[in-house]
C-alpha cells in the first residue's frame, strides 16, 4: 500500500501527539497464592509529543504492563504518570475511561483481544466509535475509506473470524486509529504474521502515525521492527535499563545510580561480580574488576563504557 494516500480523520483532523512522563513508576500484581509480583520497580521515562518508541526486553521485564498503564488500563501502585498535563496515575475509573476511548488507543497482545470475532470490519470500527459524539462520528472518515486504508477495501462486510491474521491486525489498527487518538499503544502488533504481513502492519503503523501526528510506542521482540523506530527503551528487570537513539545505544542510570550492563557484557562479569568504579575525567568513568590494570588516561572509549579492561596478573 501507498503511503503517498494521506488519511484524515475527518473534523477531527490531525489531533496532534501527546507527551508521557513517567515519574518513579511501580507496579505490583498480587498472586492467586497472594504473593507480591514486581513486574515495575521504577520507571522514569519521558516520550515527547509525536515521539515513536519501541521497547523492548527480555520476556518478564514489564513492557506489557508499562504499556497497560500508560493507556490507562491499569493504575500504577506507585509514582506518577502524565500525558500530557494530565496525571492519569491519579485519574478515577470515569476520566480513565474517557481517555481511553478518545485520546489513547491500546492494541493488545493478540488481535483477536481487540476485535469482536462476529461482527464485521465495518461493525468492529463502529463500535471503536462507540464513545464519539454523534457528531464527531458525522464528521469522522468514512469506515470503507479507513479500511481502504488499511488494504481491506474488500472486507467490509466480512466477519473477522473469517479473515487471515493479517487482515485482522490491520483491522485492529484500523480500529485503534478510527477514534484519533493522540497516543497510539501496541502490544506486538506484528507477532504470530508472515514477514509480508509483518512489514505492512509496520508500514501502516509509521503511515498513519504520519497522518495524524500521533506519539507511537510499540512493544516487540523482533529486531526488524524495532529497527523502523528512531528511538528503543530497553527494559530490563521492571526498568528502564538501555535507550537507542538514532542506532546509538545507552544505558540508562536508573534511581539511586543503578546501572544495567549490555547483555552481551552481563554474560562476561555476571551477577556478584565486584567491580571499581573511578572518575576519569569530567565524562568518562572507568569500570575495573579488582586486579584490572587501570586504563592509561585518555584510555580509549571501549574501557569508558563498562568493557572489560584487560585483566593482567597483580604481580
Ligand atoms: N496478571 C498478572 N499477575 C501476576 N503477575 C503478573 C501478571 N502480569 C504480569 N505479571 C508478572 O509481571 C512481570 C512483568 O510482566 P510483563 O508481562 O509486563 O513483562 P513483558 O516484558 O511484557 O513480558 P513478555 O515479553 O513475556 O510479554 C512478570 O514477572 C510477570 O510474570
Amino acid at each position: 500500500m501507498g503511503s503517498d494516500v494521506r488519511y484524515d480523520i475527518g473534523e477531527l483532523g490531525r489531533p496532534g501527539g501527546i507527551g508521557i512522563r513517567c515519574q518513579g513508576v511501580v507496579h505490583l500484581y498480587r498472586t492467586f497464592e497472594g504473593h507480591d509480583v514486581v513486574a515495575l520497580q521504577g520507571v522514569d521515562l519521558t516520550i515527547e509529543p509525536g515521539e515513536r518508541v519501541a521497547f523492548l526486553g527480555p520476556s518478564g521485564s514489564g513492557k506489557s504492563t508499562l504499556l497497560t498503564l500508560l493507556g490507562g488500563i491499569q493504575k500504577p501502585s506507585a509514582g506518577r504518570i502524565f500525558l500530557g498535563d494530565d496525571e492519569i496515575s491519579r485519574l478515577g475509573e470515569r476520566s480513565l475511561a474517557k481517555i481511553r476511548s478518545r485520546r489513547v488507543s491500546t492494541m493488545l497482545q493478540g488481535s483477536t483481544r481487540n476485535l469482536l470475532p462476529y461482527a464485521t470490519a465495518r461493525q468492529n470500527i463502529a463500535f471503536a466509535r462507540l464513545a464519539m459524539t454523534s457528531a464527531e462520528r458525522r464528521n469522522a472518515v468514512l469506515d470503507v475509506d479507513l479500511l481502504r486504508r488499511v488494504g481491506l477495501a474488500d472486507q467490509v462486510d466480512q466477519v473477522v473470524s473469517t479473515m487471515s491474521g493479517g487482515q485482522r491486525q490491520r483491522l485492529a489498527l484500523a480500529c485503534a486509529v478510527s477514534t484519533g487518538p493522540q497516543l497510539l499503544l501496541a502490544d506486538e502488533p506484528t507477532s504470530q504474521l508472515s514477514h509480508e504481513d509483518r512489514d505492512h502492519v509496520i508500514e501502516l503503523i509509521h503511515g498513519l502515525g504520519d497522518d495524524l501526528d500521533t506519539t507511537i510506542v510499540v512493544v516487540t521482540h523482533q529486531p526488524e521492527v524495532a529497527a523502523t523506530f528512531p528511538r528503543t527503551v530497553t527494559m530490563k528487570g521492571g526498568r528502564v535499563g538501555a535507550e537507542g537513539r538514532d542506532g546509538a545505544e545507552y544505558v540508562v542510570i536508573g534511581a539511586e545510580g543503578v546501572v544495567h550492563l549490555p547483555t552481551h557484557l552481563a554474560e562476561q562479569w555476571p551477577q556478584g561480580t565486584l567491580v571499581r568504579i573511578e572518575p576519569e575525567e569530567m565524562d568518562r568513568l572507568v569500570v575495573s574488576r579488582p586486579g584490572a590494570r587501570t586504563p592509561a588516561v585518555g584510555g580509549t572509549d571501549t574501557d569508558t563504557r563498562g568493557h572489560a579492561a584487560p585483566q593482567e596478573d597483580p604481580a
